[in-house]
């Protein structure tokens, strides 16, 4: 992602010397971003692609063009997400194009394909826990981000992939994805129900991207973490949600 949570990882990423494809619909913003990580790590460093994540044969040409460019993929994140106007495009960005990413990121990383393994990382909400009048499809999408990628994992763990796959659900954080609840043209009828969204943003306060950036630093980095699911709130900072052991 070029701005928001993705622009923020972006930078700490390439703080820690990684070498970056930023993939976003937006081009103004996406050129503004490059530009901006070739003035501070170098033009050599990043690459912007401009894709539709919910085009498949975009977002699979993207990863084959970022392989080509770095020579191998390590991580994959995937962040993209929308409001809730028109549901089934909702669930095309948020749901369907996060299944689509974990399964090419799988293709180029997967020691099943003969690759050298890797992390995957995908982005829900703390939606998924605490359910909105306000945004519906938005909520289920990121249940279903939660259960498919904690069955990737123990698909992962079980067929010897080498590549960990987890999720990070921030509660609010300050970013253009928040202001577009206050517009019919983002959440469509639901617009009305905006001044109850503002009231509970108002009581769990709104998170700053880097904090975002910080945990997604974390599941990057510490190669314990597999199919685990990171919370992120203004209460409790970065924290995983606990699950009952699955009887057998
Ligand atoms: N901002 C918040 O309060 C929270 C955000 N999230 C999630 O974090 C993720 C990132 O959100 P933000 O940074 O806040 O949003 P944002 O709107 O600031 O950034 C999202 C980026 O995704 C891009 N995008 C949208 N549709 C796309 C498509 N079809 N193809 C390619 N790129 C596309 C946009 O151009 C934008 O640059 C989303 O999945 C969102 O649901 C989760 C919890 C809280
Ligand atoms: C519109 C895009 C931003 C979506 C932000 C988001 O994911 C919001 C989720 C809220 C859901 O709509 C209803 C809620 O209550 C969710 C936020 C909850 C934050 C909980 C923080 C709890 C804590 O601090 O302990």
């Amino acid at each position: 992602g070029a701005q928001g949570i993705g622009r923020a990882v972006v930078q700490s990423l390439m703080q820690s010397r990684a070498q970056v494809a930023v993939v976003d619909l937006n081009r103004s913003c996406g050129d503004q971003c490059k530009s901006e990580l070739d003035s501070e790590f170098g033009a050599d460093c990043s690459i912007f692609l401009q894709c539709d994540v919910t085009d498949a044969d975009a977002l699979t040409a993207a990863f084959q063009t970022t392989v080509d460019r770095f020579g191998h993929l390590d991580i994959v994140i995937n962040n993209a997400g929308i409001n809730e106007k028109n549901w089934e495009k909702t669930i095309q960005v948020n749901l369907t194009s996060v299944i689509k990413g974990t399964y090419l990121g799988l293709e180029h990383m997967s020691k099943e394909y003969g690759k050298g393994g890797g992390s995957i990382i995908n982005v829900s909400s703390m939606a998924a826990f605490l359910h909105s009048p306000h945004q519906p499809v938005y909520t289920a999408t990121k249940h279903g981000v939660i259960g498919f990628s904690r069955a990737m994992a123990d698909a992962s763990s079980l067929g010897g992939y080498g590549v960990r796959i987890n999720v990070l659900c921030p509660a609010f954080v300050d970013t253009p994805l928040l202001l577009s609840v206050e517009h019919e043209d983002n959440m469509g009828k639901f617009v009305k129900f905006k001044d109850d969204f503002k009231k509970s943003m108002n009581h769990f306060g709104v998170l700053k991207p880097s904090l975002i950036a910080d945990g997604m630093m974390m599941l990057i980095t510490d190669d314990t973490i597999h199919g685990a699911v990171m919370k992120i709130t203004c209460s409790k900072g970065i924290h995983f949600h606990t699950y009952e052991p699955m009887s057998t």
